[in-house]
């Protein structure tokens, strides 16, 4: 059983908690991941020590609140496959969140380390960069919920990925494993994945340099892939479309990756 792949847990209740990456149940120090279902009326609340979070209203709506701020009614969609940004709410350290369902919804709850207050923000829908990435068959669209360029939080960065059928997305194979900037930063990474149609499936491989990692692992629907390191392509057989949500973080704010030298000749013939 792969150490990088984690399967989801059944909704069953009114508050289930599908998937829960933490830096004690992984190898990842930087990130930490929960996926969260609520029926109508359910909560889920946490109180935050010295880390940060961005919530994400992946489907349905939810209420969203810092006790001092609630942000309500947020979420765009039923399924991420209508291909369009949904709403998010940032909040940073020795805070604490509640999130209440107003409609069954999926949420994603993005953490990483934080000893720096800043402000709660509420990422809408309408604020988010929307972005259309490669040519041939490595074509996809990209929702920048919270990229490095935008200041609002300390370590994290989210990023909503969907990858044409037949296309290949983090491809050319990069890695973000060095603290070695201008030339790359190290940045931890989790991958939630969906799939359209459900029983579609997509291959990532995670593997660095010197081969200490590496895995190819078949992804389903609802699944979760930590890298802690390495290059972390993903192939979409045809027929299939794929969605992902990206959370990253490391001891800088910065996404520089480093091609993998021997496909980066792909970039350039497509030039
Ligand atoms: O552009 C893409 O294919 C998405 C990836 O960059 C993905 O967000 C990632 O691998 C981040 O390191």
């Amino acid at each position: 059983m792969s150490k990088l792949l984690r399967k989801p847990n059944k909704a069953e209740q009114e508050l289930t908690v599908i998937h829960n990456v933490t830096t004690e149940n992984s190898s990842l120090e930087y990130v930490e991941f929960k996926v969260v279902d609520l029926t109508p009326g359910a909560k889920y609340a946490e109180e935050l020590d010295e880390k940060e979070v961005c919530i994400v209203a992946v489907t349905g709506r939810i209420n969203v609140t810092d006790q001092e701020q609630t942000f309500r009614n947020l979420g765009t969609r039923e399924s991420v496959f209508e291909q369009k940004p949904t709403d998010s709410v940032y909040i940073s350290n020795n805070r604490s969140f509640e999130i209440e369902g107003v409609s069954k919804a999926r949420v994603a709850i993005c953490y990483s380390p934080s000893e720096n207050q800043l402000p709660t923000k509420l990422i809408k829908a309408s604020d988010i960069g929307i972005e259309h990435r490669g040519v041939q068959n490595n074509k996809r669209l990209v929702h920048n919920i919270l990229p490095d360029s935008d200041p609002s939080a300390n370590s994290l960065l989210v990023v909503e990925v969907f990858t044409e059928s037949g296309n290949w997305s983090s491809y050319p194979p990069h890695k973000h494993d060095q603290d070695n900037l201008p030339y790359e930063s190290f940045l931890e990474e989790t991958y939630y994945h969906e799939m359209n149609p459900k029983q579609g499936f997509v291959f990532q491989r995670v593997y660095t340099d010197d081969r200490s990692i590496d895995e190819t692992m078949t992804v389903e629907h609802g699944d979760v892939v930590i890298v802690p390191a390495g290059y972390h392509p993903v192939g979409v057989p045809d027929g299939y479309v794929s969605y992902y949500l990206n959370v990253m973080a490391g001891p800088k704010r910065t996404w520089k990756f480093h091609n993998d030298p021997d496909h980066e000749w792909i970039l350039k013939s497509r030039q």
